[in-house]
């Protein structure tokens, strides 16, 4: 698909600055042709107006960098206009970051520097060094989560270093703040080496009350993750793999309700064995879900295969019961559902074609999923990506905050499978039979229900199994 059959959207949005003519017609003229070049009208304000020029700002919905060019050329060959300043809308978000540390106490007297400082805070630090587990109820720990990564996965941007996954991993703790009021800090180690991060992060542990692994590629964050969980006795979850998994769990659930499929009838192809693709068939499989076909870069995933890593060859053996062999195409026959955890445009109409009737289509590759949208509609009954730009946002932002705002609340040791199918049921019990279509599988990241009610089931959870350290 070419970058002209996208819609605009606000992730590629500019505020144009224009001096404008002041005569009548002229904005008239500015935005048809901003329409006939496939702009999306925002916001038009006026800066200044003087007798014979006005200056305003526009601001417009583009498709891609390319396409704000074009518009702006444009709108600058118009006679009577000149484009004075143009600002990408995303960029100035970002400018300085996107999140700060506050101060919660006031610290405007001398008593309450004495108190929040030194020497009074000398006195808190005593009593934590005779009762450690003080550190809980006197610190930052108790609603505090590291959201940690290599930058070696970064949406599916892949191994772009930590400085880049930087903005990452701000967006994450900003969203644990806004959506369940949880401290969120961005770490980016400057190291890949499995060794080198589990050290890192079980010497930064003491601070924290959870860990949140976030996009390190796979298969290095199953050991990181594995090895973490064994050595620190706070919860350390790999969003992009247990998040992933719940929130795609739910979505399955609702979207079998729409085309009045079973789990175990089903036929699921899901390309990207990666951290997510690997952790949601697990899940899907706790499910019911029994013919699973797994496929890389070099197709099928199956037992014959002399290729495969460690984390594959357990992966083979565990799905493709019928050990179909080939293609991404070529296993597409007759599937039920295609999920994408993969890269960009990786399925075609044609491939959607040979699915089953009302094929199920979870694209969910970020920022350019497997497939889009505007393409794949006619062709399927349910679709879903990652994006927030279209209906069925299958994100794992459905599930983080609500996981760790439970499992904070509790003082979770560890959060175990029981945790998450909770988690997924949560978010999928979100939307009553009555509100259910083909574009509401899953609820909007906005409603405002889902946080608590995966809080609530999580730390329930956490009680059952046994994790919890506050009494029930
Ligand atoms: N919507 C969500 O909530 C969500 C959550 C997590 C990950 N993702 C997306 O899923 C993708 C994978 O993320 P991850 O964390 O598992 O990364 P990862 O690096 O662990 O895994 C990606 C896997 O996909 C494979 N892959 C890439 N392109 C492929 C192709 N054309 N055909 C077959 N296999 C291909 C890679 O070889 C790798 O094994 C990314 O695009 C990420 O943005 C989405
Ligand atoms: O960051 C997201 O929006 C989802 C996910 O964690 C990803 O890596 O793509
Ligand atoms: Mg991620």
């Amino acid at each position: 698909m070419h970058s002209e059959e996208y819609v605009p959207t606000a992730s590629n949005s500019i505020t144009a600055r224009l001096a404008i003519e002041n005569k009548p017609g002229m904005l008239a003229e500015i935005t048809s042709t901003i329409g006939k070049h496939g702009g999306n009208i925002g916001a038009i304000d006026i800066v200044r107006a003087r007798d014979s020029v006005l200056v305003r700002d526009i601001t417009i919905n583009t498709r891609s960098d390319d396409h704000a060019r074009t518009i702006i050329t444009h709108l600058g060959d118009l006679k009577g206009v000149r484009v004075v300043d143009v600002s990408d809308r995303t960029f100035l978000l970002h400018l300085g970051g996107k999140i700060e540390v506050n101060s919660k106490v006031p610290l405007r007297t001398r008593d309450q520097l004495s108190m929040a400082y030194t020497p009074g805070v000398a006195r808190v630090c005593e009593a934590i060094h005779d009762r450690p587990d003080d550190a809980h109820r006197l610190t930052i720990k108790s609603n505090t989560v590291a959201v940690v990564s290599d930058g070696t996965a970064v949406l599916g941007l892949g191994d772009i270093g930590p400085e880049a996954a930087i903005p990452v991993m701000e967006g994450k703790a900003q969203l644990l703040k806004e959506f369940a009021g949880v401290n969120g800090f961005p770490i980016c180690l400057d190291t890949t080496d499995v060794d080198e991060i589990v050290d890192t992060v079980v010497r930064m542990a003491p601070v924290f009350g959870a860990i949140n692994l976030e996009d390190i590629g796979a298969p290095r964050c199953f050991e990181i993750e594995d090895r973490l969980r064994e050595r620190l006795d706070i919860p350390v979850f790999h969003d992009d793999q247990h998040g992933t998994a719940v929130v795609a769990v739910a979505a399955l659930i609702n979207a079998l309700k729409i085309v009045d499929k079973t789990p175990e009838s089903l036929k699921v192809v899901l390309v990207g064995i990666g951290a997510a693709g690997t952790a949601v068939t697990h899940m899907l499989q706790n499910m019911g879900i029994e013919n699973i076909i797994g496929v890389d870069r070099q197709g099928a995933v199956t037992r014959d295969r002399t290729d495969l890593n460690k984390a594959k060859r357990a992966y083979a053996a565990q799905t493709n019961p019928h050990n179909l062999t080939g293609s991404l195409s070529e296993v597409m026959d007759d599937a039920d559902v295609f999920i994408g955890l993969s890269g960009p445009n990786v399925i075609d109409v044609d491939d959607l074609h040979r699915m089953a009737d009302d094929p199920i289509v979870f694209a969910m590759a970020n920022p350019e999923p497997e497939i889009r949208p505007e393409k794949a509609y006619p062709h399927v009954a349910v679709m879903a990506t990652g994006r927030s730009d279209y209906p069925n946002q299958i994100n794992n932002v459905l599930c983080f905050p609500g996981m760790f705002k439970g499992a904070l609340a509790c003082r979770a040791t560890d959060i175990t499978d029981g945790m998450k199918l909770a988690a997924a049921y949560a978010v999928a019990d979100t939307i009553d039979d009555a509100s259910r279509t083909a574009d509401y599988i899953v609820p909007s990241v906005f409603d405002k229900a889902v946080v608590d009610r995966v809080a609530e089931a999580v730390e329930a959870a956490a009680h059952e199994e046994g994790v919890a350290r506050t009494r029930s």
